[in-house]
């Protein structure tokens, strides 16, 4: 089969900044590309990558992007290189059975609760420090039970006590993730492990406590309090997910398939080993997502809400958006 193969830059401005220990993120920028196969069908995928996560960045998918032929196969795809995995992701959805396409309208609404087919639940991610006492209330009237919050970005006694006042205000029915994205020492980490265990198992997991170095530190963490422990950073490729595994690690895994690599590798791997997956968003497009939440359905385990309630993180799409998108140069 031969694609005809063209791409477009795509940027976006978050309604409010993401703000973690990484820094502050304004504008997600991607690149959407298109094939077009012999018989005129079309479809979509989407590069999203996250560079300080480990993916490349964008200037090198968009060099990879202009270095290639009009014309490509799936020989070309399947040898994307591993230091490219979100185009390894982009590239092979587009042509997996079921790729994105052109189908209805491209933006759906607001945390779209029953995808086809699927009955996934979708974790609601709030605003890092004080704003998320008044915004966990919206994200429950649209039918989230799941919360996630970002620690790790102001001063940790200051984060405790929004913690304290986030849990006392909580229905009793929802959960809350910690998501530290590397920032603690390890003591701190400590501190925030004892006050989780006090209210388990309201608190489902802590995300990433510390760096992707201290791989030791969190097992010996882990066999230390209940509540459990979730590597992000540390499995953002397939190679650090096969390390992690083969060093032992039986705790959770946070998969974000849009950096993650070949998607048709990730099945394999899960295939071979049973292992308890989130699957989690990159701030991805209607394009990406789809081809996201597609691997969630079929490769989610224990029932773990997806990380994919970010949607309020950005303005909705024109209907036209992708149509228009092509139209320029
Ligand atoms: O996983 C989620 O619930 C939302 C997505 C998310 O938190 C995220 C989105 C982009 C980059 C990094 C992260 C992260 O998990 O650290
Ligand atoms: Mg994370």
């Amino acid at each position: 089969m031969i694609y005809q193969f063209s791409f477009r830059y795509f940027s976006q401005k978050f309604t409010k900044p993401m703000i973690t220990n990484h820094g502050i993120w304004e504008i997600r920028e991607s690149i959407i590309i298109r094939l077009i196969d012999e018989k005129d069908q079309i479809t979509w995928g989407e590069i999203s990558p996250i560079s300080w996560f480990g993916s490349e960045t964008i200037e090198q998918a968009l060099d990879f992007c202009r270095q290639l032929p009009k014309e490509i196969t799936k020989e070309i795809i399947f040898a994307i290189p591993d230091k490219l995995p979100a185009c390894q992701f982009a590239f092979e959805s587009s042509t997996h059975p079921g790729g994105f396409r052109l189908c209805s309208r491209v933006s759906v609404p607001e945390a779209s609760f029953q995808s086809p087919g699927t009955n996934l639940t979708y974790s609601g991610l709030l605003p890092a420090g004080k704003s998320a006492l008044n915004q966990w209330s919206n994200l429950w009237e649209q039918g989230y039970k799941t919360f996630k919050w970002k620690i790790g970005v102001n001063e940790i006694n200051q984060e405790l006590e929004i913690f304290d006042l986030l849990i006392s205000s909580l229905p009793t029915s929802a959960k809350l993730r910690l998501d530290a994205n590397g920032g603690l020492t390890y003591q701190q980490a400590k501190l925030w492990l004892e006050k989780c265990d006090q209210f388990s198992p309201k608190i489902e997991f802590i995300e990433q406590p510390l760096s992707v170095d201290k791989f030791t530190e969190m097992q010996e963490l882990s066999n230390l309090y209940l509540t459990p422990i979730a590597l992000d950073e540390s499995v953002a490729n397939l190679h650090q997910l096969e390390s992690c595994f083969q060093q032992g690690w039986r705790g959770i895994f946070v998969i974000k398939p849009g950096i993650f690599g070949s998607p048709s590798q990730l099945r394999e791997f899960c295939k071979q080993h049973q292992i308890d997956i989130v699957f989690s968003s990159v701030f991805e497009t209607e394009i990406g997502r789809q081809a996201s939440l597609q691997l969630a359905a079929e490769l989610s385990t224990n029932n773990r809400a997806v990380g994919f309630g970010i949607n309020h993180f950005f303005q909705q799409q024109e209907a036209n958006w992708l149509e228009s998108l092509w139209k320029t140069f």
